[in-house]
């Protein structure tokens, strides 16, 4: 059975993985920080891992773009995209007010993780701008420390998967900002690995890093990808972390690697003097709605 390491239950990742495996059967290993996540193969403690590496809102998830390029050297095996449902989570009884109902001006602070935080923003300071906030290693573990804090007036945003699972109450449900508030997650690991969804189709993930002083550089690489018609779906620059100034390009191409086009774009990038390191060619599988459906009725 395939092991597969990630964020606590109850998380975002915990909701999006069971999304994917349908019913392929494996087991899931819990880790409290993305650091273990990541770590969790290379220490042969899993085959795969879960990375969220990108949301609707906030963006592109840079601390887990980073571990994925400077600290493991391990490939993306499969891409999928899981809606964020975070709900404000916390024990009722502290925030009733006349009439015993919900008062939600008592709210002293709301705990998430970095990235859960910015995507409730509007609902936050509409309806408890006098909370702090404070960040979490992950949705569901300020869930779980606000389970252990009780009478203090604190609150998370989580799951309601990991509001079941610590016995706490759904004070506000669906609070993010927006309804299409989508995260992007990659599955690493050394081999290929198929699940009995379709896969909508297949994508190539590369690291392009250009010799210093490279006048145009982009315009260059990117003619390689245009003049082929190779549709690029993402392209982000990102520091080298070796000088101030010094970029490498992500870039995402929605074609296999097995393609005759591909490797001659990459040949014809290297011929300009730039490094292309190969992240991994892998299938993307289609967000279907009525699919998440029995997951979230679980809880
Ligand atoms: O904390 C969680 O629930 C996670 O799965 C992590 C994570 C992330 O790292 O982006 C995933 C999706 C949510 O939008 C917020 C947080």
């Amino acid at each position: 059975m395939i092991r597969i390491a990630l964020l606590p239950e109850g998380t975002v990742s915990h909701e999006a993985i069971k999304y994917l495996l349908g019913d392929t059967p494996c087991e899931l290993l819990f880790y409290k920080h993305i650091a273990d996540v990541f770590q969790a193969i290379d220490k042969g403690q899993a085959d795969y891992s879960v990375i969220p590496i990108e949301n609707t809102i906030d963006g592109s998830v840079s601390l887990h773009m980073d571990w994925l390029v400077h600290e493991v050297d391990i490939p993306m095996q499969a891409e999928w995209v899981y809606p964020s449902i975070q709900n404000l989570i916390g024990h009722r009884s502290e925030f009733l007010g006349d009439q015993d109902k919900l008062d939600l001006s008592k709210v002293v602070k709301i705990m998430s993780h970095p990235v859960a935080l910015p995507q409730c923003k509007e609902f936050i300071q509409t309806f408890a701008p006098q909370a702090e906030l404070e960040s979490a290693g992950s949705t569901a573990e300020a869930v779980e420390i606000v389970k252990h804090n009780p009478g203090k007036g604190w609150t998370a945003l989580g799951t309601k998967l990991a509001a079941a699972k610590h016995g706490l109450d759904i004070l506000a449900s669906k609070v993010t900002d927006h309804d299409n508030n989508f995260t992007r997650f990659v599955l690493i690991g050394h081999q290929p690995v198929k699940f009995s969804r379709t896969p909508e189709g297949q994508r190539t993930s590369i690291l392009v890093t250009p010799p210093q002083d490279f006048p145009g550089a982009l315009h260059q690489v990117l003619s390689a990808f245009a003049w082929r018609r190779l549709n690029l779906s993402r392209i982000e620059s990102r520091p080298t972390k070796k000088q101030l100034g010094n970029y490498y390009f992500y870039i995402e191409v929605l074609e296999s690697l097995q393609s005759v086009l591909l490797p001659a774009a990459f040949a014809e990038i290297e011929a300009l003097g730039c490094h292309v390191r190969i992240l991994g060619s892998y299938p993307s599988y289609k967000y279907v709605e009525e699919a998440i459906k029995p997951i979230l009725k679980e809880h």
